[in-house]
């Protein structure tokens, strides 16, 4: 059992990074952790959302969860951000969210928290890597401590070293695979030990 405090921050329009950050929620639970989850606020949402009709599947229970800021958050031991890939960067809902932490900066007031970051991407060519780092950046930037995908986390699957990135497909609805909720389970144990 474990006595961290855990906030899980994510930004979604068609559901992989709700599923994403409810499969982190549920496993740091499980573990005993004191989590929360967290979704960042998005203007674009409703305009997004009719660009892909899969996003009308988790859009009430999305809206269900409570909206994020600075200083829910300031008190975490371990910070897990999750955003979907928008032309190989974050959203901007979520670089907005980022943005909001310029205050924290000037007594770094988030250092040595662990960050860890996921990510989803249309396919292995869209740029979740270049997500996956723009959020660890932002981590580096507040003095958090990046934590890395180890290399044998789960046998026989490659993931980026830079976090857990899922592939959602040109519709945005290929859902969670078992080996990325595996993944999931087994980075929560590492998150938690060290
Ligand atoms: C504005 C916009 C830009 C996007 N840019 C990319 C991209 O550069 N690379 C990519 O693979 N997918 C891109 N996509 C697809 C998204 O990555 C995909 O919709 C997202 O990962 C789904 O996550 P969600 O289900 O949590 O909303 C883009 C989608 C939108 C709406």
């Amino acid at each position: 059992m474990s006595n961290k405090k855990v906030s899980i921050i994510f930004h979604s329009v068609c559901g992989n990074n709700y599923l994403i950050a409810k499969n982190f929620y549920e496993q740091f639970k499980n573990n005993g952790a004191d989590v929360s989850i967290y979704r960042v606020e998005d203007s674009n949402f409703e305009s997004l959302s009719e660009q892909f009709p899969i996003a009308g599947q988790y859009k009430d229970e999305i809206m269900n969860i409570e909206v994020a800021n600075v200083e829910k958050v300031l008190d975490s031991d371990i910070i897990v951000m999750g955003s979907p890939t928008y032309y190989g960067n974050v959203s901007g809902a979520m670089k907005s969210f980022m943005d909001s932490f310029s205050p924290c900066w000037p007594e770094a007031k988030l250092w040595g928290k662990k960050f860890f970051a996921f990510s989803t991407s249309a396919n292995p060519e869209g740029g979740g890597d270049m997500c996956l780092n723009t959020m660890n950046i932002f981590a580096q930037h507040m003095g958090m401590v990046s934590i890395p995908v180890p290399s044998n986390l789960l046998q026989g699957v490659s993931l980026p070293a830079y976090g857990i990135l899922h592939y959602v497909g040109d519709f945005s609805n290929i859902r969670l695979n078992e080996n990325i909720k595996k993944a999931i389970n087994l980075m929560v144990e590492r998150l938690l030990i060290i």
